[in-house]
């Protein structure tokens, strides 16, 4: 099995990063202190070189993750090490990894990068939950976290199907408070079981791109995920029943290059993806506040009942759903709690480790394979 790296997501700006005489490979899965790669040779078990792992014991984001470009270099007795890590365009930190016993973060804990390099994500809430509608406030959030990660954020309204036509409300109705609560934000209305509008999701992966979908237990993503990779997971299906074994399976489960071009990244930790350090989203979900906060009079305005407050007037007006506030309200203080306990120059400082050990590389000159 050999891989077209230009269907993996490889680019020009990434081999420019690539250090001399390395061979330049894909993070389908990790495990402890190895990870299986997709390099243009093949798939490979890769274990971290030292630098690797050195970075890693002071901070667990230098830790490869699925998604990630890496750097393989060849050794002697015909293996390859995985050296470095590619400088990401994107990634999902999670604030900490450790969590105390009552379900807090621990306060010493460091970024986890859960997933990196993915330029599309998708935002799945089903149109109907029981007799629910569409939950605005979950969206608002998970488009935040995607701001974060430096993806692109698409919503997705799915289970269209579901809908019931006689509601009060019109599915156009739905989906224009869908978008107003997610500006700037492509929206579009899914049925993966009719199989309206996978062909428009399907769209977003054009040129190679990676993607993941954020929502809910039961949002359909699953559901969508097979729509869109309908024929390898298929046939990964037939490969598990037919010998037992789990390890090629479980690859392209975690990191599904899609025949029509594209790939989908659903690992258990994206799954979960919930809250995460996220201030920088939060700013440009809620940009019409941010911009109402603006015209205050004061500028450390709380918004509580000042003279000249236009958050409060938007609100009086009715220009501004109350909802709305509130829900930037509550993400606030979870972005502010979230920023007190990350330390805010570490991704800063990983992008200059990573330039650094890229540089030494460089200098170093490794071996071709
Ligand atoms: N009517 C309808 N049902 C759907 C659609 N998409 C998914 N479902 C159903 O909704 C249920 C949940 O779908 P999944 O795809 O498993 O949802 P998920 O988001 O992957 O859920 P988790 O694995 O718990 O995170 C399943 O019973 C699906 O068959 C749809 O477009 N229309
Ligand atoms: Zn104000």
């Amino acid at each position: 099995m050999s891989y077209d790296l230009s269907l993996l997501g490889w680019t020009d700006d990434r081999a420019a990063e690539l250090p001399e005489g390395a061979v330049p490979a894909r993070v389908a899965r990790v495990d402890r202190g190895a990870a299986e790669v997709l390099a243009a040779d093949g798939q490979h078990h890769v274990k971290y070189a030292a630098d690797v792992r050195r970075a890693a014991a002071a901070d667990p984001v230098a830790l490869p993750c699925v998604g990630d470009w890496a750097a393989l270099r060849w050794l002697p007795e015909g293996r390859y090490v995985l050296d470095a890590v590619l400088p990401r365009t994107t990634a999902f930190v999670r604030g900490g990894v450790g969590r105390t016993s009552v379900g807090g973060l621990s306060r010493d804990s460091q970024g986890q990068v859960l997933a990196a390099n993915v330029d599309i994500v998708f935002v799945a809430e089903p149109s109907m939950h029981a007799t629910d509608f569409a939950d605005l406030a979950r969206i608002e959030r998970l488009v935040a976290l995607a701001w974060e990660s430096g993806g692109t954020p698409v919503v997705l309204v799915t289970k269209s199907d579901l809908f019931d036509q006689h509601l009060e409300r019109s599915f156009d109705g739905l989906l224009a408070d869908v978008r107003a609560a997610a500006p700037g934000v492509d929206v579009h209305a899914v049925s993966s079981l009719r199989g309206d509008g996978v062909e428009l999701v399907a769209g977003y992966l054009e040129g190679s791109r990676t993607a993941v979908v954020l929502g809910a237990s039961g949002a359909g993503k699953s559901t969508l995920v097979n729509a869109l990779a309908a024929d390898e997971v298929m046939a990964t299906q037939q490969v598990r029943a037919a010998d037992g074994r789990g390890r090629h399976t479980t690859v392209h489960r975690e990191l599904i290059p899609l025949a029509r071009g594209g790939l989908v990244i659903d690992t258990p930790g994206i799954r979960r993806i919930g809250l995460y350090d996220m201030a920088e989203g939060v700013d440009r979900v809620f940009s019409d506040i941010e911009e109402l906060a603006e015209q205050c009079r004061f500028g450390d305005c709380g918004h509580a009942g000042e003279p000249g407050c236009a958050v409060l007037a938007a609100l009086d007006s009715g220009d501004l759903p109350e909802r709305r506030l509130e829900s930037w309200r509550k993400l606030q203080r979870e972005a502010a709690w979230m920023a007190s306990r990350t330390d805010a120059r570490l991704r800063k400082d990983q992008q200059d480790k990573w330039k650094a050990i890229t540089k030494e590389m460089r200098r170093a000159g490794r071996n071709r394979p």
